[in-house]
């Protein structure tokens, strides 16, 4: 298959003023293909975040590169779309300015914006609410609009860190299965970073797993075989997600455990 984004022995190691530099991520080799679904779990401080950011262009590794197509990358990955936790809505704009303002700063003209954003948020279920200001929406429908308007902008590449993450249970289950509809009806390829194997699991064609830092290295790479579309809460009940979730959780387990032998011994 086709690569969209190709990560080739990528180290990424930050400056720590008086220290050696850290090295967070070592030797990481991940090639996602187009239309391809990847998710990336790892224990806290893996180092899931800073691979992202190395696929954006937000950090550029200190060793090894970083491919779009073939070509490497320099710079911002302006290919990719960015769905962060936390979401990056304007206070002052209306939920349809937020998303029109996607397509306004590439030059495309207010009034076709505005019509697009507004086709854009009857397709993440918020019709109706395009007149509301951020604070006069809940927390997933704050979501939507952020989805929406990374979505309105046909990226190549989504790369999504912990995007449900702030939600209750059940919105992030409702924001799972509308992310895999939208997916669905136009294949991107994706990168998508939880701690959550379940989530992971559920949305995804493969699971990555990352070792406890510093020096991550990825450790595991599963197929996940599910039927689609999928149903992400049925999902679950499914012997064939039980028995890959027994599988991956295995690897994990030591991982998080190592993860909190390392931090409470720094701790102490
Ligand atoms: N700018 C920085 N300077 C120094 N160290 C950094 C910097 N950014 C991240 N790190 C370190 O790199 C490691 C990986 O961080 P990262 O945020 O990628 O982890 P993560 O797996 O996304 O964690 P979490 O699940 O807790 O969000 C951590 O040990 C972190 O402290």
């Amino acid at each position: 298959m086709e690569s969209a984004i190709q990560l080739k022995s990528v180290d990424i190691s930050f400056a720590v003023h008086g220290a050696k530099p850290f090295r967070a991520v070592a030797g990481a080799d991940l090639n996602v293909a187009k239309g391809e679904f990847v998710a990336i779990v790892g224990p806290t401080g893996s180092g899931k975040s800073t691979l992202l950011n190395a696929a954006a262009g937000l950090l550029k590794p200190s060793a090894g590169r970083v491919e779009l197509g073939g070509q490497e990358l320099s710079g911002l990955n302006r290919s990719a779309g960015y769905l962060f936790q936390a979401d990056a809505l304007m206070p002052w704009k209306t939920a349809r300015d937020n998303v029109a303002i996607s397509l306004e700063i590439n030059g495309v003209p207010r009034r076709e914006a505005l019509a697009r954003a507004d086709e854009w948020l009857v397709k993440v279920g918020l019709r109706g609410f395009g007149d509301r200001y951020p604070h006069m929406l809940s927390g997933g429908q704050r979501k939507r609009v952020a989805m929406a308007q990374v979505l309105i902008r046909d990226p190549e590449i989504l790369l999504m860190d912990e995007p449900f993450g702030p939600l209750d249970a059940q919105t992030r289950l409702i924001m799972g299965d509308l992310l895999l509809d939208l997916w669905q009806q136009d294949r991107k390829a994706v990168m998508f970073v939880t701690h959550d194997l379940e989530e992971a699991i559920s949305l995804s064609d493969r699971v990555v797993i990352l070792s406890t830092g510093p020096d991550a290295r990825i450790i595991g790479d599963f197929p996940i075989p599910l039927e689609r579309p999928r149903d992400v809460s049925e999902i679950k009940l499914t012997p064939e997600f039980q028995t890959l979730h027994r599988d991956i959780w295995h690897l994990l387990k030591e991982q998080v455990l190592k993860a909190y032998g390392y931090n409470s011994e720094k701790r102490a």
